[in-house]
């Protein structure tokens, strides 16, 4: 990661539990960030028909064999190789000023996970909200395939906490971020951060 920072190349993560409010923060960084990608994990879902049972009887959405990872490991790298050209190839206006600052986010739910990422990034970024509010959340979402009765307490709550159990247990460190924050106090936040990120390493 250094050497990709010391030639003005950053990259950064949002990821959080579900419905943490990481699309909405991404999406404000977007705009505001220069020469700024990003990968979506939920782009890389496998489909429906290869999703496990378990003998919980739910489909096991919320399990890193739901997801396509060395497909979203080989998005990551041609972004890697080529940021300009993969953001020239991703519609982002890619702007030609001295700095030649280029950043990439991934936002998911499931990114500490998966080792070949874990390293490669310069901020790592978690953001957190309790119980109710994250069930509440969720149940006003609409997903591509919509949660069965029970879901939330019987697979994906649980499943949340395993796998940030786990990340905290292999020692990944990140920064902590409380989704109850306001949308612009988050955004203002970690929009800081990343600059003041960029600055050290410049
Ligand atoms: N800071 C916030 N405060 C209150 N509600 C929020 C905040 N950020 C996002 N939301 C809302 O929470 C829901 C989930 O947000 P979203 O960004 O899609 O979460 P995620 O991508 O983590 O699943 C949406 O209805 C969104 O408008
Ligand atoms: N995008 C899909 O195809 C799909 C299908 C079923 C469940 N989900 C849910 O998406 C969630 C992750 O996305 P969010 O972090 O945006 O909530 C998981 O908790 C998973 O249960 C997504």
């Amino acid at each position: 990661m250094e050497d990709c920072l010391a030639t003005g190349v950053a990259r950064t993560r949002c990821p959080s539990m579900t419905n943490g409010g990481k699309t909405t923060l991404t999406n404000s960084l977007l705009k505001s960030l220069p020469n700024c990608c990003v990968i979506h994990q939920d782009d890389f879902f496998k489909p429906q028909d290869q999703i496990a049972v378990g003998e919980d009887g739910f489909k096991q959405w919320d399990v890193l064999e739901s997801l396509d990872m060395e497909a979203m490991l080989s998005t990551v790298q041609a972004w890697m190789s080529s940021p300009r050209k993969f953001a020239r190839a991703h519609g982002v206006n890619v702007q030609l000023d001295a700095s030649d600052t280029h950043i990439l986010i991934l936002e998911g739910f499931l990114l500490y996970s998966y080792k070949p990422l874990v390293d490669l990034y310069s901020r790592r970024y978690f953001l957190t909200v309790p119980y109710e509010e994250c069930k509440w959340r969720r149940s006003t979402r609409r997903y591509m395939v919509p949660d069965p009765p029970g879901l939330f307490d019987g697979h994906v709550w649980p499943m949340y906490q395993k796998y940030k159990r786990e990340m905290e247990a292999n020692g990944v460190e990140v920064v902590y971020l409380d989704g109850m924050k306001s949308r612009e106090e988050l955004f203002h936040q970690v929009l800081e951060d990343i600059q003041n990120s960029l600055l050290n390493h410049s």
